[in-house]
C-alpha cells in the first residue's frame, strides 16, 4: 500500500507466499488460536470475538461486530480496537502459511469513524515472504462487504518458535494452555509441518 515506511517494504529477495498443503479450504472458518485471545477468543465477552475465513489463494476475510464496550468517542468504535481488528486479521493468515508468527510492525490508516453496532468487513492477504519475515496487508469496509474503506494496515510479522510463548508468558497460561489438549494440538500442528 502507498506510503508505507521501508520496513514494510520487502526486499529484492522476497518470495511469494505459498499456502500450505493443509492450509483450511476456502470458505471454512479458522475457529479461535486461544479462547482467552482478546481479538478471537470466546471467552473473552469483551474481546472482538473475530471470524475469519480462509479464502482462495494466501488471503482470508473476517467480520468484527463493534460492541459498546469498544467505544472511544461516544458511539464511535475506539481507534486501537479498529487496529487491533486489523491485527487479529492480519495474524489470521499465518494459519495458511502453518507459521507461528508475531507482529513486529503494524501501520495503521483510520480512513472513516466506525459506530458502534456496525459490522467491519476485513479483507488480508501476505503480500511476500523473506525468511522469517511476513509482509501483509488489509483493509476493513463498513456498509457491506464492498462498502466504503474505513481502515487498512499493512504489516510485518516475525515467524517465531512455540517457545516464543513458553519462554515469555505468564507461567499460569502457558500451563493452563499446555494441559490442554485442544490447544497443544493446534500448537504442534505447525511444529510437525513447518
Ligand atoms: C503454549 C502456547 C501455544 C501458542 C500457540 C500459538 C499461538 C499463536 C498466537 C499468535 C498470536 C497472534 C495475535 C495477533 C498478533 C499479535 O498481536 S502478536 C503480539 C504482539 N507482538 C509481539 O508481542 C512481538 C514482540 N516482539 C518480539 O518478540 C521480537 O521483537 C520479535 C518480533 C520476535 C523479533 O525478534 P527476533 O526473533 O529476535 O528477530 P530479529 O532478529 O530482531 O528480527 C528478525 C528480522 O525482522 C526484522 N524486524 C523485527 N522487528 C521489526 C520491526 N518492528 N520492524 C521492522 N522490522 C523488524 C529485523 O530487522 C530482522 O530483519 P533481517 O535482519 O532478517 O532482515
Amino acid at each position: 500500500m502507498s506510503g508505507r515506511t521501508p520496513s514494510l517494504t520487502p526486499p529484492d529477495d522476497a518470495t511469494a507466499p505459498v499456502r500450505h498443503p493443509d492450509a483450511p479450504p476456502a470458505g471454512e472458518l479458522l475457529g479461535a488460536h486461544y479462547a482467552h485471545c482478546f481479538g478471537c477468543g470466546d471467552a473473552q465477552p469483551h474481546g472482538l470475538q473475530l471470524q475469519a475465513r480462509a479464502a482462495e489463494g494466501v488471503a482470508i476475510t473476517a467480520e468484527f461486530t463493534v460492541k459498546p464496550e469498544h467505544q472511544g468517542a461516544p458511539g464511535l468504535a475506539h481507534g486501537g480496537v479498529l487496529a487491533t481488528a486489523l491485527d487479529e486479521t492480519l495474524g489470521s493468515l499465518n494459519w495458511l502459511l502453518r507459521a507461528i508468527a508475531v507482529t513486529g510492525r503494524l501501520e495503521t490508516d483510520f480512513v472513516r469513524p466506525v459506530p458502534v453496532d456496525t459490522v467491519l468487513y476485513l479483507e488480508a492477504e501476505v503480500t511476500a515472504v523473506a525468511g522469517r519475515k511476513i509482509y501483509s496487508t488489509a483493509v476493513g469496509r463498513i456498509g457491506g462487504p464492498e462498502g466504503e474503506i474505513a481502515v487498512r494496515a499493512d504489516a510485518l510479522f516475525i515467524e517465531v518458535k512455540v517457545d516464543h510463548f513458553i519462554d515469555n508468558g505468564r507461567p499460569e497460561e502457558i500451563n493452563a494452555a499446555m494441559s490442554d489438549p485442544d490447544q497443544r494440538r493446534r500448537a504442534r500442528a505447525f511444529e510437525v509441518n513447518p
